[in-house]
């Protein structure tokens, strides 16, 4: 059996009393894109720093690619790739200088420098931005040049904290396609750190952290499928007519929700044609959706995703 890329074991954190993890464990295997998902304050950015060997780690146990954190810090961070959220790119210095500089700190001199750089900036789409100064660049473009210092190295396992922050569809499409390519053709674990649920979307697993629990881990499609059921949204002129009709006449508890009725079933297409035999004329749209990722999120912890946690 091939080695996990990286495992945590019973790990927690505190910042003085506040406990910000609490007993994480999980593992990722090579080559898998893994999103830590959750709402503010889940303890995701913890977990990223702990990872990535930013802070110390003092309860529990991380190994990357078998390597430790806590005793093989040196050879852990030859290992990963670190893509944080604040920006680490020197402005006034252009692509290929940041890139060269990061290049000086690993020691990659020569052809391998040469032929690293020729790879990543054709991959990241950089090669007719290579001589610009980074201030003059969009935050998209800004993200690809932090992506090609953070794979410079080649790391095995790339994190990145809150990749998609401030950037637009199209530049996160790209950074997406680039992930994949990791993981398609190098065989790179990437692991994430997101607040967006449709993000999580794209995962291969995701693990769901909320006020420093791991609440869920599987991929998105098992773990809507937990939740079972599917949801009803009815478009009507008569909202609350239907609701009643729904109830007197099909035993069935329906709720208005901005202007839509909706209602929770086991059997979607079932309920769907007793409806439409029944009411079909308080009816001008109706849709079957399954559970959401933000649905799984209220099933395990009673809130919406969004709400805001006391701390
Ligand atoms: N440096 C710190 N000192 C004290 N408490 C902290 C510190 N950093 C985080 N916390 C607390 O630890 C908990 C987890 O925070 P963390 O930043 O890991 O969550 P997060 O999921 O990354 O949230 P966000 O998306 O808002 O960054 C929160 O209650 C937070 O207030």
């Amino acid at each position: 059996m091939s080695p996990r890329a990286v495992s945590i074991e019973n790990v927690s954190h505190f910042y003085g009393k506040r406990q910000a993890l609490n007993e994480v464990t999980l593992s990722i295997d090579p080559g898998e894109i893994f999103v830590f998902l959750g709402p503010n304050g889940g303890g995701k950015s913890t977990l990223f720093r702990l990872l990535s060997t930013l802070m110390p780690l003092s309860h529990g146990e991380i190994n990357i690619l078998s390597r430790s954190v806590r005793t093989h810090q040196h050879e852990v961070r030859q290992q990963i790739g670190v893509v944080f959220q604040m920006p680490s790119l020197d402005k006034k210095l252009t692509v290929l200088e940041n890139i060269h500089q990061q290049a000086a700190l690993y020691g990659i001199t020569g052809a391998l420098l040469k032929e690293r750089t020729a790879l990543l900036l054709d991959k990241l789409e950089l090669e007719d931005r290579k001589k610009d100064i980074v201030e003059d660049l969009s935050g998209g473009l800004r993200r690809r040049v932090e992506l090609a210092k953070g794979m410079l190295h080649s790391p095995k396992v790339l994190l990145l904290d809150e990749p998609s922050t401030g950037l637009d569809p199209a530049a996160r499409q790209a950074m997406w396609r680039y992930l994949e390519f990791l993981r398609t053709d190098q065989g790179v674990t990437v692991i994430l750190t997101s607040h967006l649920l449709e993000e999580a979307e794209k995962a291969d697993r995701i693990a769901i952290l909320d006020q420093g629990q791991l609440v869920a881990l599987d991929t998105p499609d098992a773990l809507k499928d937990k939740i079972g059921g599917a949801t009803i949204t009815i478009r009507s002129r008569q909202p609350e007519a239907l609701i009643e009709k729904l109830r007197d006449e099909l035993n069935l508890s329906a709720t208005e929700v901005s202007e839509l009725v909706r209602l929770e079933t086991e059997d979607g297409p079932a309920t769907i044609r007793m409806i439409m035999q029944t009411a079909s004329d308080l009816v001008d749209a109706i849709t079957l959706a399954k559970p959401s990722l933000e649905d799984v999120f209220i099933a395990m912890t009673g809130r919406q995703f969004t709400e805001e946690v006391k701390s």
